[in-house]
């Protein structure tokens, strides 16, 4: 039996007190100015302190909605995900961003937005169904696609979603292995309520004998008020506990959906409200739709270190063979929306604007003639590694360099209207205007 105390409890964060962090945290790190540049090899540790450091080193640089999208907040993400199974990001949203999401989901919730139901079972773990009272709700659920036609901001759960995409997307280069180089796809957002005493046991979400396609959970915690329900998250097979997460405001927990990362939600003590969603492996997920497998969760039969293992009384939870309701089928899978503005650290924020991987977007780019040289300035979009530039009978083949905006030099006067650039990866074409000279 495992003592409590032993374990990592990451409470609710006090926001962070640069001043205080400051002089103990980033000169060991992260000298303020410099980003790492893309990884060779992952850093061996697990720390979540460097997290909270490049928070803070973003944050003095006026870049607290996109302090993650750094390569050295990436590649800390990403060596986390790879090191523990699971990252926990702290304020991924600014706390005005999470708080209107907030009110949103708040409000679908008190108007019924939310009617899947979870049910109450008997016993430790939930395993004993015999005692099914669909009358006593256990967790709400609603799944949306996160658009304004479905009712949201666009500044609220749209730009989260395409926030978190954006993410992942340029996180793929800093991954490595059983990765998620090939996330194609996203469910749509489950938006939870867990009630007084709700939870859901311990369990994985892609973890049957064939995969389901789930590569990587990503939950979206809104409490600005404290509740229990943590997320309790166990190494491998599921008996020995790694940490007990908070459901705190704006945090965002990435882990994989596989057996690598059994977790259980514990019991909550108020209204606990969390977004999730899920990112489907491209190939696996079509190997599942030919066998006809969907994506469900799988509950663990080994309950010895499930947290009620003293609690006798029957307990609210999501019943996983209500397959139904919790998770919609294949035809409801989203593509990944990134946005394509220019990541500059000294630059303004950048605004949220959609862009589909499967579109062929436009790009408006000047043209500067600077010492008898033509130079376009293009903004890279972020789903492109290697693209080759056609203009006017010249072929320019280029590396994407991240975070950049690429300048391309031509000699002579652009004399096309459209510099053609074909984008390898997606295999995409991009069309980029540029003005007569
Ligand atoms: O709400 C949470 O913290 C986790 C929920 C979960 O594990 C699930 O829905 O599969
Ligand atoms: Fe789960």
């Amino acid at each position: 039996m495992q003592l409590i105390s032993t374990l990592p409890i990451r409470l609710t964060p006090s926001k962070p007190q640069p001043s205080n962090l400051l002089p103990s945290v980033l000169p060991l790190v992260l000298p303020l100015g410099e980003t790492l540049p893309p990884p060779t090899s992952l850093p061996p540790a697990y720390h979540p302190w460097l997290l909270t450091a490049l928070k803070v080193k973003y944050t003095l640089k006026g870049k607290q909605s996109w302090w993650t999208i750094f390569n050295d907040s990436l590649q800390t993400i990403s060596s986390h995900l790879h090191t523990e199974g699971y990252c926990v990001i702290d304020d991924f949203l600014t706390l005005e961003h999470g708080s209107l999401i907030a009110e949103e989901v708040k409000r679908a919730y008190t108007n019924g937005k939310l009617p899947d139901l979870g049910v109450i079972t008997d016993g430790r773990d939930g395993s004993n169904t015999s005692t099914v009272n669909q009358t006593v709700r256990g967790d709400y659920i609603g799944w949306f696609s996160p658009s304004v036609s479905e009712g949201w901001s666009k500044e609220g759960l749209p730009d989260y979603v395409t926030k978190l995409n954006t993410v992942l997307d340029q996180m793929k280069v800093f991954t490595e292995g059983k990765g998620i180089q090939n996330l194609v796809s996203r469910s749509r957002a489950m938006v939870t309520c867990y009630p007084k005493g709700g939870r859901y046991t311990k369990h994985v979400d892609n973890g049957g004998m064939r995969g389901n396609g789930r590569r990587l959970t990503a939950l979206l915690y809104l409490n600005e008020e404290e509740v229990s329900g943590e997320l309790k998250v166990y190494a491998a097979g599921g008996s020995q506990c790694k940490e007990i997460i908070s459901p705190s405001m704006g945090r965002v927990v990435l882990f994989w959906s596989d057996s690598r990362v059994p977790h259980e939600v514990l019991p909550s003590t108020g209204e606990r409200f969390c977004v999730t969603i899920w990112f489907f492996d491209g190939p696996e997920w079509s190997e599942a739709k030919l066998k006809g497998v969907v994506p469900e969760s799988t509950k663990l039969e080994d309950s010895s270190n499930s947290s009620d293992s003293n609690n006798k009384s029957p307990s609210l939870q999501h019943d996983p063979s209500n397959k139904i309701n919790r998770e919609p089928g294949g035809e409801d899978l989203e593509p990944m929306t990134v946005t394509n503005e220019p990541f500059i650290e000294n630059g303004n924020e950048p605004v949220l604007r959609d862009i589909s991987l499967s579109s062929k977007p436009t790009l408006n780019c000047n043209v500067e003639n600077v010492e008898g040289e033509y130079i376009i300035k293009l903004p890279i979009p972020k789903d492109v590694e290697d693209m080759e530039v056609e203009c006017d009978g010249y072929v320019l083949t280029l590396k994407h360099k991240m975070y950049e905006i690429y300048e391309i030099k031509f000699e002579e006067r652009v004399e096309e209207n459209n510099v053609r650039c074909k984008v390898s990866r997606k295999k995409g074409i991009m069309t980029v205007k540029c003005p007569k000279l």
